[in-house]
């Protein structure tokens, strides 16, 4: 799996599908790495070229000392994007990813074709909450926090019916260095683009769970209606819509990717 070294970290990616094909970016939520798009990638590879990445300080990839920005993050997925010479692509991010697309597309619209915004808000929840997990996570570690985060991802009856599906995100929770959560927490506490995303001008489709808490789908209705001519879906789900409604999720990815704008 390869490494690239930019801006002064390993950043740890995934190429999937033939080179030929247009360029799909995904980018993880807080606390997850690549790994959580796997449902994904059989179908999305056969009509994309799929770079998936470990957002700095999770996954493979390197741990700076946070506190991270959405700018920062951003800027890696362009230093990613120039190293793997890629001009434009279609992003697509769940939660703190679709944060990062958001800056992104804010900040580099040359080289977004098309904007797909997963269960994500323009500001995600309030300081206080976010300074509150920080101290927990630099104090006890991420299993402090395990349990409750995780029960947010799914819905309570899904998680019940797919414990094996609880125990991976659980786990890929647990592998998330503290330092880079914490960081990366940082990152979203300090975020906020209710304004910028005005100027958005990529088709973009926004990606709702009708039983997502963190980013609710009021959340999702304000991307909708401050970016210009977004469209919107909305699934029976919570937080990881993509994990809970895989075929769905997967279906409203490609259809919105390959149809004319
Ligand atoms: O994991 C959570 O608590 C919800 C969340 C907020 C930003 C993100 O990426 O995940």
């Amino acid at each position: 799996m390869p490494f690239a070294t930019l801006n002064g970290i390993k950043l740890h990616y995934q190429l999937d599908g033939d080179a030929a094909l247009p360029v799909l970016v995904l980018s993880n939520s807080l606390g997850t790495s690549l790994a959580m798009w796997d449902p994904q990638i059989p179908e999305l590879s056969k009509h994309f070229r799929v770079l998936r990445y470990d957002t700095r300080g999770h996954g493979q990839s390197e741990v700076t000392p946070g506190p991270y920005t959405i700018a920062q993050l951003g800027s890696d997925v362009i230093a990613l994007l120039d190293q793997l010479d890629i001009k434009q692509a279609h992003f697509c991010g769940l939660s703190m990813g679709g944060s990062t697309f958001m800056w992104l597309a804010v900040n580099h619209p040359q080289r977004v074709t098309k904007l797909i915004l997963c269960n994500t808000g323009a500001k995600i929840g309030t300081p206080d909450a976010w300074n509150s997990r920080i101290d927990t996570v630099r104090r006890d570690g991420l299993s402090a926090i395990a349990a409750a985060v995780v029960s947010r991802w799914l819905t309570p009856e899904y998680a019940e019916q797919h414990p094996e599906q609880v125990q991976a995100l659980t786990a890929m929770l647990l592998a998330t260095p503290a330092e880079g959560y914490a960081g990366a927490c940082a990152a979203v506490r300090d975020n906020d683009l209710r304004e910028a995303i005005a100027g958005i001008r990529a088709p973009t489709l926004v990606i709702a769970g009708s039983g997502d808490v963190p980013t609710p789908p009021a959340d999702a209705q304000f991307m909708r209606a401050t970016i210009p001519g977004a469209l919107y879906v909305e699934f029976d789900a919570a937080h990881i819509s993509n994990q809970q409604q895989p075929r769905a999720f997967t279906q409203a990815v490609v259809q919105f990717l390959t149809e004319a704008s």
